[in-house]
């Protein structure tokens, strides 16, 4: 059945991404477009079961689909993950750092422990995956994209110090690796989604995320179809002039700590 999509059947035919985070959720939307728009798709996590399910529900719609369980925040597990994505396919083309997340907590609530884990999960296992990737794809020559799932930043997030403060500093990667790789062909964007309905959302107290979609511009939950076509409009041709940038898919959200100023 798959998804609706603007965009050609086959377009990504002959790629191949992987998508961490790539058996729930958002992940799992985007491993549906690009595997109907003719990829071959990689799920990684750590949870080969949800993997196993999601690569099986794939298949039967004729996508070529695998995964590999892994931990990004394990650079040895992430260096075997490129190992055997060289062995066994030849390499890949797109990489979607789309695994993450974070527990809501008031800062000074936060230990040191607390906060590494979010900073090791959401910056230091996206950085892992992205120079492993690089590495591989500079070795042999062949371009590539990758794409960084973070999160509305808009004016802080107030209950979220430690993601939104690591985050940042994918966003700032994304811009420092555009520049470093641009001559080596590789591609490098992030997207922003808002309050996207997925199961990730559970942990979050229902009364305050209505609260916020209310006051949206757009005021309803986005949904990871909608990010999918984002991330797949940057992995198209029409994105080979874009890197550096991060897309907003948030029904306005960015623009609501501005709004409150005036
Ligand atoms: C109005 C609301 C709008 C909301 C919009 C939200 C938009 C974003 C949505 C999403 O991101 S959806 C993604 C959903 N998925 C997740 O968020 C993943 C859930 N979290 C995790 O997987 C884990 O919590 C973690 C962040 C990866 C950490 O895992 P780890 O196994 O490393 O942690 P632990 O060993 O359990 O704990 C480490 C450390 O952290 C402390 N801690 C854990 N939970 C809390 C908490 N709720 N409050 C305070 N501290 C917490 C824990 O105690 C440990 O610290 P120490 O005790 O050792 O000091
Ligand atoms: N839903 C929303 O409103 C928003 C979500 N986001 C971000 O989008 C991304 C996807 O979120 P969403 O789909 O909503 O939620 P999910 O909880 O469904 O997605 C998180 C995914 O990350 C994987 N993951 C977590 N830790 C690791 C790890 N150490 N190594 C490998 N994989 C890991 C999980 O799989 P497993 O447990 O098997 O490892 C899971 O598939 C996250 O980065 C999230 O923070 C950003 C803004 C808003």
């Amino acid at each position: 059945m798959g998804q609706e999509t603007i965009f050609a059947p086959q377009l990504f035919k002959g790629k191949t991404a992987l998508i961490t985070g790539g058996g729930t959720g958002i992940g799992l939307a985007i491993s549906q477009l690009l595997g109907q728009l003719g990829a071959h798709v990689i799920l990684v996590s750590r949870t080969a079961e949800t993997l196993e399910k999601a690569v099986t529900d794939l298949r039967s719609e004729n996508i070529q689909a695998d995964f590999i369980p892994a931990n990004i925040r394990k650079e040895q597990e992430v260096e075997e993950v490129f190992e055997k994505v060289s062995e066994r396919w030849g390499g890949c083309d797109f990489l979607i750092n789309n695994a993450g997340g974070q527990f809501a907590a008031p800062a000074l609530d936060i230990s040191a422990n607390g906060f590494r884990a979010v900073v090791d999960l959401n910056l230091q296992g996206t950085w892992q995956m992205s120079s492993a990737f690089a590495r591989m794809l500079i070795e042999n020559g062949r371009a590539g994209r990758i794409i960084n799932i973070v999160l509305c930043l808009k004016s802080g997030m107030p209950g979220m110090v430690h993601a939104a403060a690591a985050r940042a500093g994918v966003v700032n990667m994304t811009k420092t690796l555009a520049y470093e790789w641009g001559s080596h062909g590789i591609n490098v964007n992030a997207i922003a989604p808002g309050t996207i309905e997925t199961s990730g959302l559970q942990q979050y107290d229902s009364n305050q995320l209505e609260q916020s979609i209310n006051r949206l511009p757009i005021s309803r939950m986005g949904k990871p179809e909608e990010v999918a076509e984002a991330a797949a409009y940057l992995l198209s041709p029409a994105g080979s002039y874009i890197t550096g940038t991060t897309l907003e898919i948030d029904g306005g959200e960015h623009l609501m700590g501005a709004t409150n100023q005036v």
